[in-house]
């Protein structure tokens, strides 16, 4: 059993905290100042407080709270060189939590995913430790990188879920043009995508062999995929990753620039 303590339990807070909850194999500590935070997770958590004094009983800390009040609560807390500081904010540099903290600092970025055991998660290697490895393995999938990456990972694996929410509702609407009820088309687009990306993750083969395993000859792929070459689809994907991973790296300039 690991101590945790979950510091913002918002969207990501919250969704990590139901994840390590799937197991109930730990001592899950919910903290946030909003009442309503609280009582959203707390059919998950093993208790909830508004007190950010209770993380000092936890082995690993996580800190799910906004970039900005990030050095706010790091002032109010006192840890120990025993436990580990989780930070998931985005653009908020290890150095400037490790400045703050006796912990042991390691710096993530998840995904909302975390709450199904579906996160796809970056680790900076320095200040990992196979507590934290364990904690990951149990939500999701997890790399480990150089922090250097970490404004990259937060624009495909942090925003990711947007951008693919995004997609798939344009498919749904696809198959609501075509006469499907919304309900279905839904299901539908979403499970579609579901399957492409377990098929992505298993399969051995490349994405452009598995497209080709979907075009039959002459038959109906092809014609959809005819459009999607002809457009500027990938392009504008890519596009929005960067235009992410540039705020992420703007986030962190602030924190150089000593603003935060
Ligand atoms: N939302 C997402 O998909 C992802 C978010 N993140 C990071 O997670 C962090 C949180 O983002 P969200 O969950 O989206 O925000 P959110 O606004 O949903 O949650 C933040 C929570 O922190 C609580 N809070 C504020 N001040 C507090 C304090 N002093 N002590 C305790 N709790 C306090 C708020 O009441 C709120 O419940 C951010 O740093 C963000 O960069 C990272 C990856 C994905
Ligand atoms: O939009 C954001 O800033 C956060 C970080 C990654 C996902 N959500």
């Amino acid at each position: 059993m690991t101590r945790v303590s979950v510091i913002g339990c918002g969207n990501m807070g919250g969704a990590f905290l139901k994840g390590l909850a799937r197991s109930g194999s730990h001592h899950l500590t919910a903290i946030d100042l909003d009442p309503d935070a609280l009582e959203r997770v707390a059919d998950h958590a093993t208790e909830t407080t508004d007190d950010t004094a209770a993380a000092k009983a936890s082995d690993v800390v996580i800190l799910a709270v906004k970039p900005d009040i990030a050095g706010a609560v790091l002032g109010d807390l006192d840890l120990s060189a025993e436990q580990t500081l989780v930070t998931l904010a985005a653009g908020v540099p290890r150095d400037f939590v490790a400045g703050q903290t006796e912990a042991q600092v390691v710096r993530i970025m998840p995904n909302l995913a975390a709450e199904t055991g579906n996160m796809a998660a970056a680790a900076t290697n320095e200040g990992l430790t196979d507590e934290v490895r364990a904690l990951l393995d149990e939500v999701g999938e997890f790399v480990e990188i150089d922090e250097e990456l970490m404004d990259i990972s937060t624009a495909v694996n942090g925003s990711g879920p947007a951008f693919a929410f995004y997609l798939i509702d344009a498919m749904k609407q696809g198959g609501i043009d075509g006469g499907l009820d919304p309900e279905q088309a839904e299901t539908l687009a979403a499970q579609t995508f579901k399957g492409a990306a377990e098929t992505v993750l298993r399969d051995d083969r490349s994405v452009d062999d598995l497209i080709d395993a979907v075009c039959s000859p002459n038959g109906t792929t092809i014609e959809g995929m005819d459009v999607l070459w002809d457009s500027d689809a990938d392009e504008a994907v890519v596009d929005a990753v960067a235009a992410a991973e540039r705020r992420s790296k703007e986030l962190a300039e602030a924190f150089e620039d000593g603003d935060e």
